[in-house]
């Protein structure tokens, strides 16, 4: 039996006349790292926010942790942790006190605040005051800050958007690490790679309504959009690559031509034992993503 920690139930918001979040339902395991996507404007911020407890649906219902989110509830506060687009800081303080207030807020230590510096790989920036620090150690100081208290649950909205891709894979390893010891994980990313590198399930929002939500892999494989085989442009023209057996459709890339095919083996066996510089890429999220918000778009 799977441990229900978030249930969704037909949730809608408007702002003025437009519906922003559209009966939406959902649920999230305990260990279960849930991705919500979707093109600006489709509502990720204020459903996550919905759940978090910080807005309030319109209708329908939001259970966390057997808890109702809105209005403020106590008991479950210390349970969760919340990283905001727009994360609020204690200006005056160094980044090692900032996090020490928060975590004095929820009656820990400062060793809590020294952990969790530690974990978003911030130790070097501890003594410099929270408005010197630069955009990605900013971000980095408030995921810190949503896991001084050591939250079941974890709410995390765009986290890797102003990071360098080190440090955004750093990130990736330690929600990873997270996640094993059994906490869960919501967030919202425009990163598609991420998201499917990362999530149990990805959730993909469209102008309110839930448009799929499913594991990456059965969104990739379910979508059937085929592979791209690529070879350098001069091996063959487009007509003669476009004439080859299981070949569905050829582009031009350029330097490359691009032949998309649903029957890898079949077109690399009619390429012949040649295979030099040529590549072959599967279907991504991405390619899932992009198919599903043009067809609706
Ligand atoms: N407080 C508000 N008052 C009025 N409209 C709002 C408010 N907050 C959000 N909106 C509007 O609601 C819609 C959904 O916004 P939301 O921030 O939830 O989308 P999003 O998917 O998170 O977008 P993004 O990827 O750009 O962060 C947008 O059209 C936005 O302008």
């Amino acid at each position: 039996m799977h441990d229900l920690v978030i249930e969704v139930d037909q949730v809608s918001k408007s702002y003025g006349s437009v519906r922003v979040v559209d009966d939406v339902s959902l649920s999230v395991v305990r260990g279960e790292f849930i991705g919500l996507l979707g093109p600006n404007g489709a509502g990720k911020t204020t459903l996550i926010e919905m759940i978090e407890g910080l807005r309030e649906p319109d209708s329908g219902t939001v259970t966390v942790l057997g808890h109702r989110p809105h209005p403020r509830d106590l008991d479950l506060l210390p349970r969760i942790g919340v990283q905001t687009q727009k994360s609020a800081f204690f200006e005056r303080l160094t980044a090692i006190e900032h996090l020490e207030t928060v975590a004095g807020l929820y009656g820990r230590s400062p060793a809590d605040a020294r952990r969790s510096l530690e974990q978003v790989g911030l130790a070097d920036a501890a003594d410099v005051r929270v408005t010197k620090v630069s955009g990605g150690q900013r971000q980095r100081l408030a995921i810190a800050a949503a896991l001084v208290h050591e939250p079941d649950v974890i709410f995390l909205d765009e986290p890797t958007g102003p990071l360098d891709p080190q440090a955004r894979r750093d990130l990736w390893s330690m929600l990873r690490r997270l996640k094993d010891e059994g906490r869960s994980i919501v967030f919202t990313t425009h990163h598609l790679d991420e998201a499917e590198a990362l999530c149990d399930r990805v959730a993909i929002l469209h102008a309110g309504r839930i448009a799929a939500l499913d594991s990456p892999r059965t969104l990739i494989s379910g979508a059937a959009l085929g592979s791209q085989i690529r070879l350098p442009a001069g091996r063959m023209t487009a007509a003669e690559a476009g004439a080859l057996d299981g070949v569905d459709s050829v582009s031009d890339a350029g330097a490359d031509l691009v032949l998309h095919t649903r029957h890898v083996a079949r077109v690399l066996a009619a390429l012949g034992p040649d295979l030099d510089a040529v590549t072959t890429k599967g279907a991504t999220l991405e390619d899932v993503y992009l198919e599903l918000i043009g067809a609706r778009s």
